[in-house]
């Protein structure tokens, strides 16, 4: 499979913000985009999601097979908000990702083991501390069933040790042939990542 971009633009406000951006990830690559602030990371994380539309250019997955026809069916976003409930535990919104994004490699408790959250899965979200809701946030990933992983600055909030876990979880993911695109400031553990350095303004 192939996540590929094409002489993409994307505007906020009917301001442009970037043009022009093209790459391809295919199975086991990663790519880290990187720039100052304001330079458009999130904002072309949000047009290869497909929640914003592309001013110019289009994202398409090429060789998903029946499986993996669209974007949408092949990824899974991680913004800067977790996209759980508060007022749910943490099982239960797991629980809801993992019916609605496919099942994935690890059922709950799995996953919550593999972000060092065991045993707080009865825990309303709510109560969790800002790394902890990251943590549970990442579990996510591990619970779906999505090859490609957009990732919006997935290590804030994380202690060192959290941080050098979930590197080893993104390398795992890519040894076993998945894709992930991650907008970062920070040094992720990627390895031999592609790069895409994001100008300060256009
Ligand atoms: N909803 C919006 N309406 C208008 N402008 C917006 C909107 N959202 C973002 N912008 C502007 O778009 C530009 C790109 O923002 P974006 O969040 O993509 O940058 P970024 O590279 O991810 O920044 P950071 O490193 O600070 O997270 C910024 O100038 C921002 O002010």
């Amino acid at each position: 499979m192939r996540l590929i971009a094409e002489n993409l633009s994307g505007e906020r406000g009917g301001e442009p913000v970037f043009e022009g951006i093209g790459f391809s990830v295919t199975d086991g690559e990663s790519l880290v985009v990187t720039g100052p602030n304001g330079s458009g990371k999130s904002t072309l994380l949000r047009v290869v999601a497909g929640f914003l539309p592309a001013a110019e250019g289009q994202v398409r997955i090429a060789e998903g097979g029946e499986e993996f026809p669209t974007v949408a069916s092949a990824c899974h976003y991680l913004g800067h908000q977790n996209a759980m409930k508060t007022a749910l535990t943490v099982t239960e919104n797991l629980v809801f990702w993992r019916q609605f994004s496919g099942e994935g490699r690890f059922d709950v408790s799995g996953a919550l083991d593999e972000v060092g959250l065991g045993g707080i899965g009865h825990l309303p979200f709510g109560y969790l501390s800002t790394g902890q809701r990251r943590r549970a946030a990442i579990a996510k990933l591990l619970v779906s069933h999505r090859p490609v992983w957009l990732l919006d600055e997935p290590t804030a909030g994380l202690d060192k040790a959290s941080e050098e876990r979930f590197a080893a979880l993104m390398r795992r993911h890519c040894a076993t042939g998945g894709i992930v695109v991650a907008a970062t400031h920070l040094p992720l553990g990627l390895g031999n990542a592609k790069t895409l350095e994001m100008g300060a303004q256009i």
